[in-house]
């Protein structure tokens, strides 16, 4: 007997696992032991053209109708956001249908809630397709080193973003043409301020963080800043120091382990650290643990068909799990482990200073960060005269001690402007707080 979907969403994920459902059933089929059918779609509009080949009739608007029908054995929601997506999940587990999800949004906020819930109903919850698209992250993070312990992921998680900066960087790209590029290729949420705010990467990092430490960690707890504020000043800041803008997720360890910080924000990065080739909607991640050292997973973080792959893989395994009468218990074990807030964890920034050339300016400016015993890196002068710039990369400090030093410089007399600020990421396991 055929196992029957249900696939809640078909836009521009949907309507890929559509087509790769229907190419693919014979191996499908194979590789689960049993056919796979698409048993019905929920949609929000029946009038809109869909040329995926499958029987109008399988079409509904009643989304809680369909995955409550009795012949439905599994549930994939590829409609993304909160509500209703959160009832339409809980109603398919407490009927006990395993469910496939793209949702980071709703895993971020509610994923203790949704595996607790799994957990009781015996099904599963399997969601590749929501942290890094194509790239096998998640499962790689929850089983295969289930046996070790991770201190550190870092990685670029957000497509559109990185598509935007690549783009800024490489061909000169304003903002605005490069977000539409990014909106039309695909890779953009429905509304893109997720991505260009750094939401959307915030709540991956939170499932990273979750996934990586065993801890609660929820998108409220990530510090979060997005890209809207990069400036082509940023950008040119950064190519004259040898670097590249990226907007990286960071979860990391506390040195003596007892607590857990979780940032995402934009960072310059060295040409020659890995994550300053990933170009395009591309992401990449790297995982340090204990025995296994660093794992560097690499792949298209964003788009329709990608992003199909990661959620047929879930299919497969949760339907592999639904004939063996097996489902995999998410989420039981909480180290408890707190999230510290951003201010103690250290970092390192770089910062550019419209300055006169005076005798005095420099020593000003280096009493600023001294007082707030920040340690300066390096420091070069561009240009002299009226019209000279001071450019300052501190030691690691405490971000709470470089955003004071950065406030005070805004407010010096010698400084005339301060032009960029950015976090700098070395590719150095010297980084904890
Ligand atoms: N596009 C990507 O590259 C990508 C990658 C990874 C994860 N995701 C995630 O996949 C999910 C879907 O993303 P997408 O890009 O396909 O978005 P999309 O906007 O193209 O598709 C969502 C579809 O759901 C439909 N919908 C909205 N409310 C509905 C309702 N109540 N009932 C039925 N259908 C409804 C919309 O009309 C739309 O067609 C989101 O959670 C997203 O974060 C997307
Ligand atoms: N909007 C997301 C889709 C993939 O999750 C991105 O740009 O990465
Ligand atoms: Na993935």
């Amino acid at each position: 007997m055929a196992l029957k979907v249900a696939l809640l969403g078909c836009g521009v994920v949907g309507s890929e696992v559509v087509r790769l459902v229907r190419e693919q059933s014979a191996e499908l089929a194979a590789r689960i032991g049993a056919p796979v059918e698409i048993g019905g779609v929920a949609v929000r509009r029946l009038d809109r053209a869909r040329d995926t080949g499958l029987d109008p009739d399988l079409f509904t608007t009643d989304a809680i109708g369909l995955v409550n029908r009795p012949d439905i054995d599994l549930v994939v929601e590829v409609i993304g956001g909160i509500e209703p997506a959160r009832s339409l999940i809980l109603s398919a587990i407490k009927s006990g249908k395993s469910v496939v999800t793209a949702n980071k949004a709703l895993l971020a906020e509610d994923g203790a809630a949704i595996h607790a819930a799994a957990r009781e109903a015996g099904v599963d919850v399997y969601y590749e397709a929501s942290v890094a698209g194509a790239i096998p992250l998640l499962r790689p993070l929850r089983d295969s080193l289930a046996g070790d312990r991770v201190n550190r992921v870092l990685g670029i998680v957000n497509g559109t973003t990185n598509y935007i900066l690549d783009r800024m960087d490489s061909i000169g790209s304003g903002f605005a043409e490069s977000l539409d590029e990014a909106q039309s290729l695909g890779y953009a949420e429905a509304d893109p301020t997720a991505d260009i705010e750094g939401f959307d990467a915030a709540a991956k990092a939170a499932i990273l963080a979750r996934l990586a430490f065993h801890t609660r960690v929820t998108a409220a707890d990530v510090h979060r800043e997005g890209i809207t504020e990069v400036s082509a000043a940023d950008i040119a800041s950064a190519k004259d120091m040898g670097c590249v803008v990226k907007l990286l997720a960071i979860c990391q360890r506390s040195q003596g382990g007892a607590s857990v910080g979780v940032r995402v924000h934009p960072v310059m990065l060295p040409r020659e650290h890995p994550l300053a080739t990933v170009n395009g909607a591309y992401n990449a991640v790297f995982v340090e643990a204990e025995s296994a050292g660093r794992l560097m997973f690499y792949g298209a973080g964003a788009g329709g068909e990608p992003t199909a792959s990661a959620v047929l893989g879930d299919l497969v395994a949760v339907a592999r799990n639904k004939l063996a009468g097996t489902f995999v218990a998410e989420g039981a074990h909480d180290t408890g482990l707190p999230v510290h807030p951003m201010g103690v964890t250290t970092t390192s920034y770089h910062v550019a200073l419209d300055v006169a050339d005076r005798p005095g300016v420099l020593a000003r400016v280096a009493d600023v960060f001294a007082e707030n015993d920040v340690s300066i890196k390096n420091v070069r002068q561009e240009g002299s005269g009226e019209d000279a710039q001071l450019v300052l990369v501190s030691h690691r400090a405490p971000d709470a001690a470089l955003a004071e030093t950065v406030r005070r410089l805004h407010a010096l007399a010698e400084v005339r402007s301060v032009a960029s600020v950015m976090r700098v990421e070395a590719f150095t396991d010297e980084n904890t707080p």
